[in-house]
């Protein structure tokens, strides 16, 4: 049933046939926030080619005049003209408009394409403000076009982990849910659960004709399903957050094996000191790769072992905290010697961590001496063969890390890239569970209905229907000034 475990409530709309608990809350909050025009530069500070100031609300136009003097605007077409402050030259500038609803807001909107100069641009937002604008908030552009009905509240999200995106995956993944495809699939979500409590609520409605065998029998298959697809949704976000945030891989294993090496052949630079002295590395050095479009931000530990140098002795207990702080380790051995007491002191280690194992087996080019059969023997897992020295199995232990990443991603799907959108879609699964639960026991309809309405709320707390005031507030203040 609903356990209403986001904080602050929720607020409920009443659209799309929901009860309407609190309808007018979300209006004169909508009213209040969106009665006054803002304005803010929405591009980087620093010097660039050019620099964007935008101003929405209900005197965008009123202020664009009056820094920008001009009888009228042609709706999203560009002019040329200059901005003067009695009389004094503030910049020359292109100028547009956008009417309401028509534009990004939803609201009347103007932008002003300024010289990139910093100083410059701070002037005209100065000159902008004392036209009648206020400065904006941040994220309260984007805020208003979710106030305005122009996007849900996970679109919104969308625009923010686009441009925050750091890899390719990231920014593939934001865009699709920017271009609608969450929202999309949660109101197809939403779709069948209301179809489901259609069916439910006539069987109450009408209990002489004892429907509610018939019904069960009927919807039990289809809540299955769209519980399945509810949870098979949520596991994408373990690719997801990955293509987001990126993938933490520690190279660690007993010294002289080898580990710089590798970070130096995965960064295809030198990176880190080589040298063919136990030891070498002595302080955790980071690197972030772009590998196949997926940020892997890579650690090269101190050699794992027991030693009565202070200074080791703590690059040590850094490679431990390094290890620990990863989601994957590789376990380096040298093919080159003989399995040693150390290579079992590193991989204890390795085990005490959470992080998963990867094991290879360097030094492929040198005299053999240990064979992949060896390695399984001792530690039970088959390594990838590589050499950090001359390139080879390179490649294929990029695609290893590659495949790990993008694990539980089918081709071309959809990702869950945020934290919020797993609670809510498992919560939502969880009521359905309940609700089939419930039918299989032959409890009253009533308590079905609850439950589906509770799923149907969940889901909402993704498009942003039945969320709280609270949680809004937060995933927009997160956002940069002048989206
Ligand atoms: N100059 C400029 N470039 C920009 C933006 C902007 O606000 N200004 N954007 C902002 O982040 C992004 C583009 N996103 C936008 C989304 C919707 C609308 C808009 O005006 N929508 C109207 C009209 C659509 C139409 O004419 O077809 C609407 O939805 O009603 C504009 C920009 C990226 N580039
Ligand atoms: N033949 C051969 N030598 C290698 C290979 N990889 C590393 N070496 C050599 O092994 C020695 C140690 O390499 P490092 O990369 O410094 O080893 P490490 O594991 O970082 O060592 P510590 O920092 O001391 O723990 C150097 O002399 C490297 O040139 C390889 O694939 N083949
Ligand atoms: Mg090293």
């Amino acid at each position: 049933m609903n356990s209403a475990a986001w904080p602050g409530g929720r607020i409920f709309t009443g659209a799309d046939g929901f009860p309407a608990a609190e309808s007018g809350a979300r209006t004169d909050r909508r009213e209040e926030m969106t009665n006054d025009t803002i304005a803010a530069i929405a591009t980087p500070p620093g010097t660039g080619g050019v620099a964007v100031i935008r101003i929405s609300g209900p005197d965008a136009e009123a202020v664009l005049k009056k820094v920008f003097p001009r009888a009228s605007f042609t709706h999203g077409q560009m002019v040329y003209g200059s901005v003067r402050r009695n009389g004094e030259l503030l910049d020359t500038v292109m100028a547009v408009l956008f009417y309401a609803p028509k534009s990004y807001t939803g609201e009347q909107t103007a932008e002003l394409h300024c010289h990139g100069s910093a100083v410059g641009v701070r002037r005209v937002l100065g000159y902008v403000l004392e036209c009648g604008a206020r400065p904006a908030e941040p994220g309260e552009f984007t805020r208003r076009a979710f106030l305005n009905g122009k996007m849900d509240l996970s679109q919104a999200e969308a625009v923010c982990d686009f441009i925050s995106a750091s890899s390719q995956a990231g920014a593939k993944a934001s865009l699709g849910q920017l271009a609608g495809k969450l929202k999309e699939r949660v109101l197809s979500y939403q779709d069948r659960l209301t179809d489901a409590l259609a069916r439910v609520e006539a069987v109450v409605e009408y209990p002489e004709e004892n429907l509610e065998e018939e019904v069960s029998e009927e919807l039990l298959p289809v809540l299955k399903e769209l519980q399945k697809g509810l949870l098979g949704l949520a596991d994408t976000y373990r690719a997801g957050r990955i293509a987001k945030e990126g993938l933490r891989v520690a190279i660690a294993g007993k010294p002289n094996v080898g580990k710089s090496s590798l970070l130096n052949a995965l960064a295809g630079m030198d990176r880190a000191i080589v040298a063919d002295v136990p030891g070498t590395t002595r302080d955790t050095i980071e690197q972030g790769v772009d590998i196949g479009g997926i940020m892997i931000y890579l650690t090269d530990t101190a050699g794992i072992r027991s030693t009565s140098d202070e200074i080791e002795a703590q690059g040590v207990k850094r490679s431990e905290n390094a290890i620990n702080e990863s989601k994957l380790a590789i376990f380096m051995l040298d093919g080159s010697g003989k399995i040693t007491e150390e290579d079992h002191l590193a991989m204890r280690t390795l085990k005490k961590s959470k992080a998963d194992l990867l094991v290879v087996l360097n030094k492929l080019d040198a005299r053999e001496r240990l064979s992949e059969k060896d390695v399984k023997k001792e530690f039970g897992v088959l390594p990838l063969r590589i050499s950090a020295k001359t390139g080879a199995g390179i490649d294929e232990l990029k695609q290893k890390l590659l495949k790990y990443a993008e694990q539980d991603k089918t081709a071309g799907e959809l990702l869950i890239t945020n934290e919020r959108h797993v609670f809510a879609l498992r919560r939502a699964a969880g009521e359905i569970g309940e609700a089939m639960e419930a039918m299989e026991q032959g409890i009253d309809m009533d308590c079905v209905t609850i439950d589906l309405n509770a799923a149907w709320a969940s889901l909402g707390e993704i498009t942003g229907k039945t969320v709280s005031e609270e949680i809004i507030d937060r995933i927009f203040t997160k956002f940069c000034l002048g989206k």
